[in-house]
């Protein structure tokens, strides 16, 4: 009996290693990351895109990855939290990006151009600079704050003078939580993604591996200097100034952010992100 309950253990790990493999099998692989300010709707509309049923959802706390099957494409959605604290973690993604879907609030014209300033940093990144980026200005229920042609307009001086005109982009209206149908805008940037999948996959392959090459070395440089930190603290000669401790201590705080959300991903990708 506990051989049949660890067999049983055991082929619960596996499974999901397996579906993937067996469901990706000839279908494109394909992530996207989800962007914008907390409480701009991502959640919601990816219930919608994913033609779930909608339900109040609670704030995404760092990461969240969906996955489902569309056309030709196993599409993987990274679903990254909005709140400040969080948006520190996005750039790690963008190198497995194939493209990306901005979502901004229609009704939070407070927050309007700190949005923009994220979409800016989003959209000037290295790695994800010239990818195909779908642009949501949702909340465009009956009252929003901000009419769909106001956004567009007041988006013009990004896209003229910086990298949104570089990035395939792409701006849909819509409301998330009513009867929003985003089904056109994920169907312009699978096509657009499509056009282009063999450059895509290419630049996603040599950067991924890049990255993970440089944040293992990163990873290791920052454990020596802990290491020769505490020799330095053990033998007590010259006080360690406080300053480098703390900044030393934020990195590892990011690291150790960085390296939770990744192992949770690499059990939904394997073979794309390896801790
Ligand atoms: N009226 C209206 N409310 C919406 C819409 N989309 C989302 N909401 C509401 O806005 C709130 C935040 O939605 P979420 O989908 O959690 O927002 P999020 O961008 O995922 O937020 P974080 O996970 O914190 O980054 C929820 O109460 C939703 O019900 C919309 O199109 N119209
Ligand atoms: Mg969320």
């Amino acid at each position: 009996m506990p051989q049949e309950s660890a067999g049983l253990v055991e082929w619960c790990c596996v499974w999901p290693f397996f579906a993937t493999s067996l469901c990706c099998k000839d279908r494109k692989k394909i992530v996207i990351v989800l962007l914008g300010l907390d409480s701009s709707g991502k959640s919601t509309l990816l219930a919608k895109l994913r033609k779930e049923k909608f339900t109040s959802v609670l704030p995404t706390c760092g990461f969240s990855c969906k996955k489902w099957k569309i056309q030709d494409f196993a599409v993987y959605v990274f679903d990254l939290g909005g709140r400040k604290g969080f948006r520190g973690i996005w750039p790690h993604y963008f190198a497995e990006a194939y493209g990306a879907i901005f979502v901004l609030d229609s009704n939070d014209k407070a927050r309007f151009s700190e949005a923009k300033e994220e979409l800016q940093n989003a959209v000037s990144n290295t790695y994800l600079v010239g990818k195909p980026v779908l642009v949501v200005a949702n909340k465009q229920g009956p009252g929003s704050a901000m009419r769909f042609d106001d956004i567009k307009f007041s988006l013009r001086p990004l896209e003229a003078a910086h990298n949104l005109a570089e990035c395939k982009c792409n701006l849909q209206e819509g409301d998330a939580a009513l009867d929003g149908d985003f089904q056109e805008g994920l169907q312009w940037l699978l096509e657009t993604i499509q056009l282009q999948y063999k450059e895509l996959r290419d630049r996603v392959d040599k950067d991924s591996s890049a990255q993970r090459a440089r944040e293992s070395r990163q990873r290791s440089e920052r454990r020596e200097r802990i290491k020769l930190m505490k020799i330095h603290l053990s033998k007590a000669e010259a006080p360690c100034p406080v300053e480098d401790l703390l900044s030393e201590l934020e990195s590892v705080k990011e690291v150790v952010d960085y390296e939770f959300h990744q192992s949770t991903t690499s059990l939904l990708l394997p073979g794309q992100i390896v801790v």
